[in-house]
């Protein structure tokens, strides 16, 4: 049988009968990449918020193609806490004494609360999974149930607990039965292992907690930011002072005009006049001779270019920052099968600066992450700056770089300039690196960007060089597509391939060191990476859906070889996934319940994956469209099944049955679980 173009080659043995012979319906990346994330809160649009919104454009203003793409999607995606019937005090929950007493509106009876509260959990050993349904054992089954408390099981384990040797969630925990036990008097204690929580301090708490307090002062304005008010106030002057002394300037010495792009011709000077010192002194350090101009610091502004970190991450490998999907576990999952470089979701500049406690927890970072960077997007200096002022604050000692979005495709973040925008704001953007270079101190600044905005009219190749020469960017990584095309078509790698030899060209000129250039777009297998490496220069390969589908493609590239990963290694890693959840989410209902968010999300990607042990011909391909197939086994059919009600039976092999209250709402209406759209 022929299969047509662009179809995944499926062995004729797999597929699934003649007359049921059809093509998966193809997965929109475009709306994933624009509608995942979920609401964070009214300051803040996420990559996919701005079309979940509210605060989006209504229908009546939108255009076409807008109309067209929220055409079967689901726009208003909310996703709900489920919560405990009855709700403990927090400090009761831990052991600990509540100071409103009997004022408190929780309760503080444990008693009662464990009698309301639904049964403990306990997540299968994979050792305990078989390839046929029901695959898993019956998690509800309690192996030791508490003599006094039903909703209890002592042989359960507590994924926190077992981590880091004591639970923070305490009574309101679903594995509590792993972590208490009865005094003489009867009395329910809580377990702590002070030998682990002692050793687990460096290697499982994560790091990065900006709490109320700062968050307070920002929103107040009260934070302090010298470095940020000296280098507006630098900008400002130069600006004044350009307005005054026009029309003196002088042309030729502006950098490159480009005729569609926007910037003024006075922004371009203060650009020039800004940039001048840090370029001098990244000249100087990059080639250890004194340049001949003068490199006088502005003096309220303490660190220098010389002291900036240099990243050496050629040969290394880097997961792309991904909004909702892209979250601390995923990343942690992607560390454990090889990454080397991982970056937090997309966070507004703006919203950071409100302290919106949702932005903020977008710069947790686990110590599993070695490398580990925050992706921040803005359309100014004014907000991006003072952000990277605060975080080198905030999170000293525990971030590896800055990323600044030049890419984000969706309409809210375009239109406001930021984003890809700033492809075609050159001034503009060289202000922002080189005043979040000067903010962050030693923490270096890298960017992230697109080809260009509109196809055919790429501008990466001129502004690459620049930002490696000129504003002092630590890498720079370019996802080949424009902001117009669609993932439908193939990322242009032989452009990234020229964008590289433009950087590496100025660079001789210069005398410099090459910074290293990550490329990025389709990469599915050991294979594409290393040909990308290989034809066109780049020190690696940001991979983005590719570890979504299947999060082990880190562990192919370092190893070099494709994997025919097995149907019960893949659940394998669903479960540690669930237990990263857990860690991070929390081991309550609401930690489990998100947790079950999140894993269904990654599952509405990684069941695209088919496996490469069904194929004709390898490596599998990121665009081929799969056939409808049966996999080896039950199990590895049933990973392949694009039916969220399948999603959620996963999550329950490993998290229990979902409560009636939860709903998933995936990106497309079809196939919503349990809310109204799976009704009707
Ligand atoms: C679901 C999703 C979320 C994304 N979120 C971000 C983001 O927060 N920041 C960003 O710079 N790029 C984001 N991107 C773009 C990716 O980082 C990457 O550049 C792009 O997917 C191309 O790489 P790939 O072909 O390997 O997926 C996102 C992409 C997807 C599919």
């Amino acid at each position: 049988m022929t299969l047509p173009a662009g179809t995944a080659p499926v062995k004729a043995e797999y597929l699934l009968p003649v007359t049921n012979i059809s093509l998966r319906s193809a997965p929109d990346d475009d709306a994933a990449e624009g509608t995942t994330s979920i609401s964070r809160g009214q300051t803040s649009i996420g990559y996919g918020d701005a079309r979940d919104s509210k605060s989006g454009p209504s229908r009546g203003r939108m255009s076409k193609e807008q109309k067209k793409a929220q055409r079967g999607a689901n726009k208003g995606r909310r996703f709900g806490k489920v919560r405990d019937e009855l709700d403990l005090c927090w400090r009761v929950a831990n052991g600990a004494i509540c100071e409103y007493g009997a004022e408190c509106r929780f309760t503080h009876d444990i008693a009662a609360y464990l009698a309301a509260k639904a049964q403990d959990l306990r997540i299968p050993d994979t050792s305990e999974i078989s390839n046929e349904p029901p695959f898993t054992p019956d998690v509800t089954n309690m192996g030791e149930p508490h003599p006094g408390h039903a909703s209890l099981d002592l042989s359960t384990t507590c994924p926190i607990f077992a981590e880091t040797g004591e639970c923070r969630y305490g009574f309101k925990c679903r594995f509590l039965g792993g972590h208490v036990r009865s005094d003489d008097s009867g009395k329910l204690q809580l377990l702590r292992d002070e030998d682990k929580k002692a050793r687990a301090a460096s290697t499982s708490r994560e790091v990065n907690f900006v709490g109320p307090e700062i968050q307070k002062l920002l929103r107040s304005r009260k934070y302090p930011l010298p470095i940020s008010d000296a280098y507006l106030r630098e900008l400002q002057e130069q600006a004044d002072a350009e307005k005054e002394s026009k029309p003196a300037a002088d042309a030729s010495s502006i950098v490159v005009a480009e005729p569609d792009q926007e910037m003024e011709l006075e922004e371009k000077q203060v650009l020039v006049k800004a940039t001048k010192p840090l370029v001098e002194e990244l000249v100087e350090k990059r080639t250890g001779e004194p340049t001949t101009v003068s490199q006088v610091d502005t003096p309220d502004v303490p660190m220098r270019f010389s002291e900036k970190k240099r990243l050496h991450w050629s040969g290394k490998t880097y997961l792309a920052p991904l909004t909702t999907v892209g979250n601390l576990p995923f990343r942690r999952l992607c560390v454990k099968y090889g990454v080397d470089i991982t970056c937090g979701e997309m966070g507004l500049a703006t919203s950071f600066l409100a302290g919106s406690k949702e932005e903020w927890s977008l710069v947790r970072r686990h110590p599993a992450e070695s490398i580990f960077g925050v992706q921040v997007a803005g359309n100014k200096p004014s907000t991006l700056v003072p952000t990277a002022e605060v975080i080198a604050k905030e999170c000293a000692g525990n971030i590896d770089f800055v990323d600044v979005n030049c890419g984000c495709p969706i309409d809210l973040v375009f239109k406001a300039g930021s984003g890809s925008a700033l492809l075609d704001a050159p001034g503009k953007l060289g202000k922002i690196v080189v005043g979040m270079n000067k903010a962050l101190g030693e923490i270096p600044v890298t960017v992230k960007l697109r080809t260009g905005v509109k196809d055919g009219r790429n501008t990466a190749h001129k502004l690459m060089p620049r930002a490696a020469v000129e504003w002092g960017a630590g890498c720079i990584t370019l996802h080949g597509r424009t902001r117009q095309q669609r993932y439908t078509r193939l990322a242009d790698w032989d452009y990234i391939r020229e964008c590289v030899d433009a950087v590496r060209g100025r660079e001789a000129d210069e005398d410099l060191p090459p910074v290293p250039i990550f490329g990025g777009g389709d990469c599915y297998s050991a294979q594409d990476y290393w040909s990308n490496v290989e034809n066109t220069g780049v020190d690696g390969v940001m991979v983005g859906r590719g570890a979504l589908i299947k999060p082990w493609i880190f562990t192919e590239i370092k190893e070099r070889r494709e994997w025919d990963i097995s149907a019960r290694e893949r659940l394998d890693i669903i479960r540690t996934y669930a237990e990263y959840g857990i860690s991070h989410f929390g081991s309550d209902t609401t930690g489990i319940n998100t947790t079950r968010r999140y894993l269904c999300e990654a599952l509405s990607f990684q069941y695209r994956y088919v496996p490469i042990g069904l194929l004709e011909t390898l490596p599998g391909r990121i665009n081929d469209r799969a056939p409808a197939f049966r996999g080896r086994d039950e199990l590895e059919t049933l990973l392949a099944s694009g039916d969220s009600k399948d999603w959620v039976k996963i999550s329950e092999m490993f998290l229990g049955p979902a409560p009636e209250s939860w709903t998933f709402m995936p990106k497309h209406k079809s196939n919503a679980y349990g809310g109204e759209e799976s009704q009707g």
